[in-house]
Parts: structure tokens; sequence; C-alpha cells
């Protein structure tokens, strides 16, 4: 029986899963922290990956990894880390974004360019900032990789070995300077952002082409993007949108064409089947429901029953859930706020309630900016840790206003890594079929009038803070 891994190196942590290439069964599990920050050597999380797949990668036929988006890995000329990696989640480059977006010609240019209008988040931002700011180490910048770009080729021998860095057409797509639409890189994007400089890129594997060999032997398929490796894993159709409550909250849905969003909302990404993966990040999701807890002195498995005692509406508490600043709606240096306080209502379970009802208002916006772009979303699925709360999917069918799938609590990113791997094993036109996961149906109240009151309060809480 060939069996294969897949790799999960998300923002928190790494996961790793093993399974069955013939029916996606897992077999073997692992997992390891990351650093919590916002720059972390890229060796941090190579030592989290062989840890948590320590006894496992060893013994699979296939591995693949999925990787958090966008961060920044910059390397010298014999292939060492410059400096720390800047995450997605890292907002010094809110003014460089700004900058490019205003160098270009305005939102729309970009909207063409590459799919994506950047923000903090996005790789030529990143780059910007380091010319701007550090352009010593700009200068030693030999090449430029994103976290799933570089441990595959430390998988497959890394520098020093005959690998070459590779990276897919999903992962390229959040650099803003490469086009989903032409599938080609924009050069002239990259060195202006770069201050004329031109760093190697790693070359864009198609969904079934392999990066190369581990040390045992195992074929080394191309990776993606972590919410791209969620839709594999998922095995959504046109007419799914996806719900991720991770440390980023994020919306996305496929696509049979190339997406473009001038307002800079919608991210124009591609997937990992070939297809495209229009999607909507926020900075604020499941740590908002951590930090809550922490307030409260509770732990996070006690604030979704707490957040059950209150009424909808959290007696008219509400929070703006911008703990990190936030990317969408596009405000890098804000910070969370919690309005409406009156004497009755300061009770713990309002508190809670207000959180879950502040994330998940953030996240039904981004449900209106993909519908927006003629996304249809006849099915939305919530995955990712926070989903693990049960009042979570109960709340968002209230705020959402439409019925939603809570798929069994599994680790879909590297479910999804793994059936790439499986996929690039197999040689197949398709991705071999794996059953799709169990899920709770949760469905929206008849009467929606609570559900719009939080959100028009929402809406107007944000818009006394932000205009
Ligand atoms: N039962 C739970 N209720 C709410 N949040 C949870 C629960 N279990 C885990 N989480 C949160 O999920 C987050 C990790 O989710 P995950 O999707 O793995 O994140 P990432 O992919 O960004 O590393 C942590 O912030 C953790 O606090
Ligand atoms: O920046 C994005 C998507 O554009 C984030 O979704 C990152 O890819 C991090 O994901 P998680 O670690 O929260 O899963």
């Amino acid at each position: 029986m060939p069996t294969v891994a897949g790799v999960d190196s998300s923002t928190q942590s790494c996961k790793v899963v093993v399974c069955d290439a013939d029916t996606g069964k897992i077999l073997h599990r692992g997992r390891a922290a990351h650093p919590d920050a916002t720059e972390v050597d890229p060796g941090a999380w190579w030592r989290a990956l062989r840890e948590a797949g320590d006894g496992l990668l060893e013994h699979v036929d296939a591995v693949a990894v999925a990787g958090q988006q966008h961060g920044l890995v910059t390397l010298d000329a014999a292939g060492q880390p410059v400096r720390d990696a800047l995450l997605w989640n890292d907002t010094r480059s809110a003014r460089a974004a700004a900058d490019l977006v205003d160098e270009l010609g305005g939102p729309e240019k970009w909207a063409e360019a590459v799919g994506t209008v950047p923000v903090a988040a996005l790789t030529v931002a990143k780059l910007r900032w380091l010319a701007e700011h550090e352009p010593e180490r700009a200068d030693r910048t030999a090449r430029v990789l994103l976290p799933h770009d570089w441990l595959t080729w430390q998988l497959c021998g890394g520098p020093g070995s005959a690998a070459e860095p590779v990276t897919d057409r999903g992962d390229a797509s959040g650099t803003g300077y490469w086009s989903p639409a032409h599938g080609a890189y924009r050069h002239d994007l990259l060195s202006r952002a770069f201050d004329g400089r031109t760093p190697q890129l790693p070359r864009v594997l198609g969904p079934l082409e392999v990066a190369g060999r581990t040390p045992h032997g195992a074929l080394v398929a191309a990776g993606t993007g972590d919410n791209m490796g969620a839709a594999l894993g998922l095995g959504i159709e046109p007419g799914d949108v996806v719900i991720s409550l991770g440390t980023s909250g994020t919306a996305f849905a496929l696509s049979d064409h190339p997406t473009s969003d001038p307002t800079g909302a919608v991210a124009g990404f591609a997937d990992a089947t070939g297809r495209y993966l229009p999607l909507v990040c926020t900075l604020n999701a499941a740590r908002v429901l951590s930090s809550t807890a922490r307030m409260l002195d509770i732990t996070l498995d006690g604030l979704g029953p707490l957040a059950r005692k209150a009424e909808p509406g959290a007696g008219g508490l509400v929070f703006l859930p911008y703990l990190g600043g936030e990317r969408t709606p596009n405000l890098p240096d804000a910070a969370g706020s919690l309005m409406g306080l009156r004497k009755a209502n300061m009770h713990p379970p309002n508190l809670a309630r207000a959180a879950v009802e502040g994330m998940l208002c953030n996240l039904a916006d981004a449900l209106d900016r993909l519908r927006a772009q003629d996304v249809s979303a006849r099915r939305v699925l919530i995955i990712g840790g926070a989903a693990k709360a049960p009042a979570v999917g109960e709340i968002a069918a209230e705020i959402f206003g439409t019925p939603v799938t809570v798929p069994e609590p599994e680790e879909y990113v590297a479910l999804g890594a793994a059936r790439q791997a499986a996929w690039a094993l197999a040689g197949t036109p398709e991705p071999p079929h794996w059953p799709l996961a169990a899920a709770r149906q949760v469905t929206a109240p008849s009467d929606d009038t609570a559900g719009r009151r939080i959100r028009a309060a929402y809406a107007e809480a944000r818009s006394m803070v932000y205009g």
C-alpha cells in the first residue's frame, strides 16, 4: 500500500498527516509548534517539520508541503537566510504597499496586472520594505522564496544539493509578482518594488509536477499555499465557499476563471489544481477567541459554552476584532475596540459572545465581498482551529443568514497536501478520489432579524471608529 505525507506549515504550528495514497485514510499524525512572532527564522519551520514528521516521513512514498502564504524568505548567494522571514501578518510593510499601489497608477492597475492589489501581507510589499529599510540585506538577497518553497527545497536536499528551488501556481499567486491570468512572473513589478534588484525566483510547477526526492527516496510534490491545500483537502467544487478560522480568517472559493477585484478586498489567487481561488483574508480569527478566553481567565474550551449563555447581540456589546491590525478592511494600524458598554451588560457571557460575533461579522463581510465578485455561495463550510467550538458554527449560521456545513475537525490543509502528493505519485489527470469528510449541518434561524441587527451594530461601530 503506497503511503503519502502532507505537511501544513502554518502560522502557529506544523502538522503532518500520513495517509493511504489510494483511500486517503489517515494512518499517522505529528505536530510541532512554531515561534509566536511575525518574523521567524525559516530554520525554526524546518526544525518543526522534522519534529512533526519524525519517524513518519522516512517511510512514505511521496510528500508535499502546504504553507502559510506570502512570507518573505530572502536567501544569499549560498542559499542561506539573509534575515528572519517576514510573515503574512507582519504589518510593517503597509506604507510600502500603499506606495506601490500609487506608483503603478492605482489599485485597478495591480488588479489587472496580477489579480491582487498589494496590502502589507503581500510578498512584493515586504520586498519594498526591505529595500527601503535594510538596503544592505536587500543587496545580499540573491533569491526570494515563500515558506512552502523553502521547506520543499530543504526536503529535496536544499543548498549545496542538485535540487532546484520551485514553487507552485497557488503560492506564486500570492506574491504580487506572478500573474494567474497569464501564468507568468512580472519581473518588472518585482524589480521596481525591490529598487532595481533582480533576485532569482523559483520555477513555477504545474499541479502534477514533481519538485524532487527526499534523501529517503520519497517523491516531493509541488506543494502549495495553505488555503489552496485546504481547498484540495476538502475537495470543494464551484458553489462552495470555505471560511477558515485559523490565525487568519479566510473566505475562498473555486473559480474556473481568474478574478481581479480593483477594490482590493478579493485577492485573485490561483489554486493547486490548475484553476483559481478568489480569497478574502482577515488578520484576526482564532486568536480573537483565545485572547478573549485569556482575558476572561477561562479555558478556550470554556469560551463557546460561555458565549451560548448570552443572547444574540451580546446585550449590546460590539467587539471590533482588529487585534493585530486588519487586512480586510485594510486598517493595518487598527486595534480592537469593545463598544456599547453599559452597567447592565458587563457580564462575562456577553464579552464571550461579542468576541465570537465580532470575529464572524468580519468574515460575513468577507463573504459579501466574494459574492460581489459573482462568486456563488451555495454552500458555506467552516474549518480551522476556531471551528472546533460548536458555538462558532451556530453563531455563524445566524450571522451569515445561511446554513453552514462544519466538516468534522481535521487538518484539511495537511490532508490537501497529502492528496497532492498522492496525485503526483499516481500521475493521473485528476487527483485521487478520496471520500469527503463527515460534516455537521447547522441550519440558519428562520427569523434572520437577530443576525441582521448584529451585523448592523457591527457596521455602525466600525464606521464610528474608522469612518
Ligand atoms: N476548541 C477551540 N475553540 C476555539 N479555538 C480553538 C479551539 N481549538 C483550537 N483553537 C484555536 O485555533 C488556532 C489554531 O488554528 P489553526 O487553524 O491550526 O491555525 P494556523 O493554521 O493559523 O496555525 C489557535 O489560535 C487556537 O487557539
Ligand atoms: O495570508 C493568508 C492568505 O492570503 C493567510 O491565510 C496565511 O496563508 C496564513 O494562514 P493560517 O496560518 O491562518 O492558516
